[in-house]
C-alpha cells in the first residue's frame, strides 16, 4: 500500500444470512459503521437486493455515505421459491453449497474489493451461521467476527446443543415437554424443553437441522470476536456464560434504537428505514391517529411465519370475542393452502369492520411507537422482540419456530413482560391473553415494560453499555488493520 492508501479506513465486509430479520439488522450494522466512516461491501442475494430496492429507500439510504458498496450474489435457491414456513430452512444448505463457491470465487476475482480508493478487505463480519465464510477468512488470514443475529439466550441454548444431546433433552420426541433442563448453565429452574430453539424439535438427532445449527453455533468461537443485538442489562447473566468462550463479545442493541440515536447525535434527519421486503401500508398509522391511547394490539408474525386456515379463524375469533380493537398484519404469502375466497363468517367481518385494520405489511416500528398501540401479539422473533421491548409494548407471544421458541419463556418468565401462548392456538385462550394483556393485567405488565424501555435506551445512548460496545467495536476493527 503506497503511503496514501496508508491513510484509507478499514474495509470490512458485511455477509448476512439473505433473509428479512438478518437483512434488516446487518444493515443497520453497516450504516453504524458507515457513521464511524469505515468502507463497507455488504453482500445481499440477488432476491434480498431486488426487494429491498423495489420496497425501501435503500438506495438513498446508504447514497450519503460514499464508502457503502452493495455486492449481489445468488442464495442458491430458484426465484420462486417461498423462503418462508418450513420451506426457509432450505436456504440453509443452498447457501453453503452454491453461494458459499461463488463467495469464494467472487473474493479471489475481485482481489478482496480492493479499489484505488479502498483496501482490500480488512475484516469480515459474517452472519453467525454463514461458516463458509469463516472457512474463507481462516484460508486467507482476514479477521473474522460474527454476528448471530438472534438473541443471546438463544445462542447459548444453541451453544449448548452437545450437552443437551448428552443429557437426552433432544431430540424433543414430544414428550416430557414441561421438564426443565439442566445442561444450559444459566437457565435453570425456568427453561423447559418446549422452549428450547425449534432446531431441537426432531425426532432423531442426525436431521440435518438440528446439526446444522449445532455445527455453526459451536464453531462461533473461532473468531476473534462476536457481536450480538441485545443489551447488557437484558441479558446479562447469559452474556456472562458466553464469554466464558468467546470474551472478545460486542453487545451493540438494540441495533434500530441504537441507529435512530447515533443519526440524531449527528444531526442527520431521516425517516424509520426498516429495510422491508414487503410494500408498508402506511394507511394503517392514519387508522392508529383515529383510535385512543393504549387501546389497540398490534399483531405481526413477521416475516416467515404461515399459518394454517383454521388457526387463523382461531386468531380471528380470538381477537374479534375479545372486543379490544386490532391492526393485523396479514402478509399475502402467509395463509397456508389459501385458494381463491374463502367465505369468511358474517360476524367476523363485522367484529374486524368495527374494530380491526388489515394491512399486508406495516411500518412495524413507527407502529410500535404509536401512542394507540397497547399491545403486540407477536411471533417473538428478535427483531420484533427489541422493538416491542424498546416501545415499552407487553407481548403475546405465538413462537413459530428457531429462536422464537426461547425468547418468548423470557419475556414470559425472565423479564415477566407478557404472555407465552407456545404451543396452543385456541380462540378462548387468544381470547382471555387479549383481554388479559389490554385489561385485566395491563397494570403488571406495562410498568415492567416501561422500566425496560428505559434501560434499552440508556443503554445506546452517550455512555451506554451498547454505546460503549460499539465504539470499542470500531477501535478493535481499526486496530486489525496491518
Ligand atoms: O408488517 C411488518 C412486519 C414486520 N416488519 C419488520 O420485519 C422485521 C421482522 O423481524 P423479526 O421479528 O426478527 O422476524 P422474522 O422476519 O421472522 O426474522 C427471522 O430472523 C430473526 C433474526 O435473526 C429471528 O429472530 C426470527 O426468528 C427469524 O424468523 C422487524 O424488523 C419488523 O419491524 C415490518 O417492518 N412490517
Ligand atoms: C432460517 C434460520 C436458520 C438460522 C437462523 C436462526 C439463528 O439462530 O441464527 C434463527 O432463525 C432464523 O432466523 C434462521
Amino acid at each position: 500500500m503506497g503511503s496514501q492508501g496508508a491513510n484509507l479506513p478499514p474495509h470490512v465486509l458485511i455477509f448476512p444470512l439473505p433473509i428479512q430479520g438478518h437483512v434488516n439488522s446487518m444493515l443497520r450494522l453497516a450504516e453504524l459503521l458507515c457513521l464511524a466512516d469505515l468502507d463497507i461491501t455488504f453482500i445481499v442475494s440477488e432476491f434480498s437486493h431486488n426487494r429491498l430496492l423495489k420496497h425501501t429507500s435503500v438506495a438513498s439510504r446508504f447514497g450519503r455515505y460514499p464508502g457503502f458498496r452493495f455486492q449481489s450474489i445468488s442464495d442458491g435457491l430458484p426465484d420462486d421459491h417461498p423462503r418462508a414456513g418450513e420451506r426457509v430452512m432450505d436456504i440453509m444448505p443452498a447457501i453453503k453449497n452454491v453461494t458459499g463457491p461463488l463467495f469464494k470465487q467472487m473474493m479471489i476475482e475481485k482481489n478482496c474489493f480492493v479499489s484505488p480508493t479502498r483496501r482490500p478487505i480488512t475484516c469480515i463480519i459474517a452472519d453467525g451461521v454463514l461458516s463458509f465464510a469463516g472457512d474463507f477468512a481462516e484460508e486467507k488470514g482476514i479477521p473474522l467476527i460474527y454476528f448471530r443475529t438472534v438473541s443471546a439466550c438463544s445462542f447459548w441454548a444453541c451453544f449448548c446443543m452437545p450437552e443437551l444431546i448428552e443429557a437426552g433433552d433432544i431430540p424433543l420426541k414430544g414428550e416430557g415437554m414441561d421438564l426443565f433442563v439442566k445442561s444450559v448453565p444459566g437457565m435453570e429452574g425456568f427453561l423447559r424443553r418446549r422452549d428450547l430453539p425449534g432446531f431441537c424439535r426432531v425426532h432423531d438427532i442426525n436431521e440435518p437441522k438440528l446439526q446444522i445449527l449445532k455445527s455453526e453455533t459451536r464453531q462461533t468461537p473461532r473468531a476473534q470476536a462476536a457481536i450480538l443485538n441485545t443489551f447488557e442489562d437484558l441479558e446479562g447473566p447469559i452474556l456472562s456464560q458466553i464469554r466464558k468462550y468467546m470474551p472478545r463479545l460486542y453487545t451493540i442493541g438494540p441495533s434500530h434504537s441504537h441507529l435512530t440515536a447515533r443519526l440524531e447525535a449527528e444531526n442527520i434527519k431521516t425517516s424509520i428505514s426498516s429495510g422491508s421486503f414487503w410494500e408498508e401500508d402506511r394507511s394503517c398509522v392514519a387508522w392508529l391517529d383515529s383510535q385512543p391511547p393504549k387501546s389497540v394490539i398490534y399483531v405481526s408474525f413477521g416475516s416467515i411465519t404461515v399459518v394454517t386456515k383454521d388457526q387463523l379463524l382461531e386468531f380471528w375469533y380470538g381477537l374479534v370475542n375479545s372486543g379490544q380493537r386490532f391492526l393485523w398484519v396479514m402478509r399475502p404469502d402467509s395463509i397456508m393452502g389459501k385458494d381463491g375466497e374463502s367465505q369468511i363468517p358474517v360476524e367476523l367481518q363485522e367484529g374486524t369492520k368495527a374494530r380491526g385494520y388489515m394491512v399486508g405489511w406495516a411500518p412495524q416500528e413507527e407502529v410500535l411507537n404509536h401512542s394507540a398501540i397497547g399491545g403486540f401479539l407477536t411471533h417473538s422473533g428478535w427483531n420484533s422482540t427489541l422493538e416491542s421491548i424498546v416501545t415499552g409494548v407487553p407481548m403475546i407471544c405465538w413462537p413459530y419456530f428457531a429462536d422464537q421458541m426461547i425468547n418468548s419463556r423470557f419475556v414470559s418468565e425472565v423479564w415477566k413482560i407478557g404472555l407465552d401462548m407456545k404451543d396452543t392456538c385456541d380462540r378462548v385462550i387468544i381470547e382471555k391473553m387479549v383481554r388479559d394483556l389490554m385489561d385485566v393485567r395491563k397494570d403488571e405488565f406495562l410498568p415492567r415494560a416501561d422500566d425496560m424501555a428505559k434501560l434499552a435506551r440508556k443503554a445506546v445512548n452517550e455512555g451506554g453499555s451498547s454505546y460503549c460496545n460499539l465504539d470499542g467495536l470500531v477501535e478493535y476493527i481499526k486496530s486489525m488493520v496491518v
